[in-house]
């Protein structure tokens, strides 16, 4: 691949590929590390950089029966989730799990081997890149595959017209890679907080997108008001039986949890096709038109594989043991969008998945009203390492070309594709967004304003306290984060930002903020008495009205969120806080980001089980996605647990990809406008999908029960949390 980035403003003229992938990741990290340093980027001289980016490719073919080219390691975790028969079936759809894979296995890695300066700037502009040979297109048009496929999986000449050419550059086989629902990370939590729970001193944290977490790290019960309520009658609460637990995960790279330093991660194969290194094939691709209405046709459902039932228990109130999927804790910002390919390249299921660049571009225009809001965008994007849709010296947008021309090729200016990169784009260094947090935090000292109480629960990046405002009774909850070993700070800078900003009954209204002595951030926020959703869809059954309840106050905050432009992106019912009196509020803005009307974006952020198809298929996407995620989150609370929770998340992945819209197990005993509801949710192509007006005014919403209906259930759930300890 040839690509060259030119820092526009900001930056640099970058080379990549093949110049990049002789150099060793050591290397790699150095420059990264000049990257991440605080120094302001020249913006007058263009010059040639020390490469950044070490890249592993695979060439992967299929034959009609099987994948070749892939590690073996690979290789057998395919074999173990995804049958040669399912492999046949779609083999697009396995490759699109296989580039979630290893993107979120770059991403475990860059995790793992963050260091307090680097983690964050390394783990994004590293290349992860799963492609599909033309060998594969062409097999499909054999196969008589439909349309929609070939559609999706690139030109329709991309078969023949490519050689089979297959090099492997450098195919580093993965250790046995683990993307399973227990994954442990190094918990950033500031010294001093109480951790809960692990024997380690790190608090086992649990990637959100596996939505399976160890015990140790389950969020604790938080309410005095559990224990103190005076409970009214017992109503005809449904608990739900344990669920099967999940397939056990594969094994982790074993010494690797616990490191927290300086060990260069094991490089990711990246796979890459003999398409993406023909430069016909990718000007075809550069001249094709953004695709955004045609998402991905579900394909035929005959081969959907339903999740076994479960069968339900209406026996109250005995309520089974909480699950061990019950409450993860961070969110899956799975960055990786295609560096000159975000129109796509082969199709957008199949574009290049490549995570390269800090910069964010959907080439949107920035009009918010104030300056705070104009770095919403770009501090969103460069949070969750956004790239794509970016466009070449000469305005056009660039895309991947010609790297497989070898290295002399690169070398040859003509050869070389030119990255702009604006101001907007480009990564805030880590004292730009200290700077800036600075700026946004209260003075003072919170320790004589409020008095922590206790833990109520672990996230991904810090501890959530009650706590009293000292010398009254109010009592409010409090974030506490380490923000130097944060690896995606400028989330943090996102969240504030959007909940300072975006007011309103159904988010968690924010208080103020504090930064101690630089390192320990304070979120002061309306303290939640009744936990979160996923307790209570979990443990109990809610009937259509509280489920309309429910809906309808996520749809009000979303209705607000997408009035503003602001995306939420990672909607799911751990996400959804509960007050004791039935309030219904969204929380964890860190995902948002601020999307004008009539553009989109093509991040790839969310939580894989919650995530609609056009993200997975890293297309371009808008507001619609959140009205996807309701979809899935209405889901959870019939079935307890979003479709394909218990498939291993290679196999989840592929299924998503597989089917589209997922199947209403409970179809038949749902009603009508029920159905109806769900179906105007889960309606894979974004265009034709319902917006949070026309389904403020459903039928459905509007047999919503009163929230009093939720209060019962929501104190049934804390009463068993108190019982069980947590
Ligand atoms: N305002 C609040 N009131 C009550 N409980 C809260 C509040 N905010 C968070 N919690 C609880 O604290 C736990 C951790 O919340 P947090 O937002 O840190 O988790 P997360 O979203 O998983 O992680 P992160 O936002 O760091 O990625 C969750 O179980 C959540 O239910």
């Amino acid at each position: 691949m040839s690509t060259v980035s030119s820092g526009g403003k900001g930056g640099k003229v970058r080379i990549r590929g093949l110049i990049g992938r002789i150099f060793s990741p050591n290397s790699e990290k150095d420059d990264e590390n000049k990257n991440s340093s605080d120094q302001p980027r020249k913006t007058s001289d263009i010059e040639i950089s020390t490469p950044y980016n070490t890249v592993h490719r695979v060439h992967v073919g299929y034959d009609g029966k099987k994948f070749s080219g892939l590690p073996q390691s690979w290789m057998e975790i395919l074999l173990r989730d995804i049958s040669e028969a399912d492999q046949k079936k779609n083999p697009t759809a396995v490759v699109t799990a296989l580039k979630f894979y290893a993107r979120k296995l770059k991403e475990q890695q860059s995790d793992k081997f963050m260091t307090p300066t680097s983690v964050y700037n390394q783990s994004y502009e590293d290349d992860i890149d799963v492609q599909l040979s033309g060998q594969v297109t062409e097999h499909f048009r054999q196969l008589g595959c439909k349309d929609s496929v070939l559609a999706h999986s690139g030109s329709s000449s991309a078969g023949s017209s490519v050689s089979g050419a297959s090099t492997v550059v450098d195919a580093h086989p993965a250790d046995p890679i683990n993307l399973s629902r227990r994954t442990m990370v190094p918990s950033p939590a500031p010294q001093g907080i109480p951790r809960s729970g692990s024997s380690n001193s790190a608090i086992p944290m649990i990637d959100r997108d596996t939505l399976v977490m160890d015990d140790t790290a389950m969020t604790s019960t938080s309410s005095s008001a559990t224990s103190s309520a005076i409970f009214p009658p017992p109503p005809p609460i449904y608990p739900r039986n344990a669920k099967r637990e999940p397939p056990p995960p594969p094994q982790r790279i074993k010494n690797s949890t616990a490191t927290n330093g300086h060990v260069p991660a094991p490089a990711v194969p990246t796979l890459v096709t003999p398409e993406d290194e023909d430069p016909k094939l990718m000007e075809q691709e550069s001249k094709r038109e953004d695709p955004d209405a045609t998402i991905l046709a579900p394909p035929s459902n005959e081969s959907s594989p339903a999740t076994p039932k479960q069968p339900q228990s209406r026996i109250p109130p005995q309520v089974p043991p909480k699950p061990k999927h019950l409450k993860s804790t961070s969110s899956f910002a799975s960055s990786g969008s295609a560096p000159f390919s975000a129109t796509n390249s082969l199709g957008n299921s199949l574009s290049n998945g490549s995570i390269a660049s800090n910069t964010s571009s959907d080439a949107e225009p920035h009009s918010l009203s104030n300056k705070e809001n104009s770095t919403l965008n770009r501090v969103a994007d460069a949070a969750t390492n956004t790239s794509g849709g970016r466009k070449d010296a000469n305005g056009q947008k660039a895309q991947q070309a010609g790297h497989s021309q070898g290295t002399n090729h690169l070398l040859q200016p003509e050869a070389v594709r030119v990255r702009q990169q604006t101001e907007k784009d480009r990564k805030l260094t880590d004292a730009e967004v200290l700077d800036e947090l600075r700026r946004i935090v209260n003075q003072g000292n919170p320790l004589t304003k409020y008095e922590v109480k206790k833990q109520v629960g672990v996230g991904a990046s810090g501890t959530v306290f009650v706590a009293n405002k000292t010398g009254s009774s109010e009592v409010v909850a409090v974030k506490r984060m380490a923000f130097k070993s944060q690896p995606k700070k400028e989330m943090l800078l996102t969240e504030i930002k959007v909940m300072q900003q975006f007011k309103h009954p159904n988010l968690v209204n924010y208080i103020e903020s504090f930064l101690v002595d630089t390192d320990d951030l304070w979120v002061v926020m309306d303290y939640l008495d009744g936990g979160n959703l996923t307790d209570v869809v979990v443990k109990t059954e809610l009937d259509e009205g509280q489920i309309a309840a429910v809906l309808n106050e996520c749809l009000k905050a979303l209705n607000f969120l997408h009035n503003h432009s602001i995306v939420h992106r990672d909607i799911k019912s751990d996400n959804v806080l509960l007050g004791m009196n039935g309030e219904v509020k969204l929380t964890d803005m860190g995902f948002c980001a601020q999307i004008q009307p009539g553009s989109k974006r093509d991040t790839v952020v969310g939580t894989p089980y919650w995530m609609a198809p056009e993200i997975l298929h890293k297309k371009k996407y808008n507001y619609k996605v959140d009205i996807w995620s309701l979809g899935i989150m209405a889901l959870e609370m019939i079935d307890g647990e979003p479709p394909y929770l218990h498939e291993t998340p290679l196999k989840a992945i592929y299924l998503i990809a597989q089917n589209g819209k997922p199947e209403i197990k409970k179809r038949d005993e749902l009603s009508p406008d029920f159905v109806d509801f769900l179906d105007r949710c889960l309606v894979v192509n974004p265009d034709e999908r319902a917006d949070s007006d026309e389904l403020l005014r459903h039928p459905f919403i509007c047999r919503a029960k009163p929230l009093s209906s939720l209060v019962p259930y929501v104190k049934a759930v804390c009463e068993l949390k108190a019982k069980e300890g947590k």
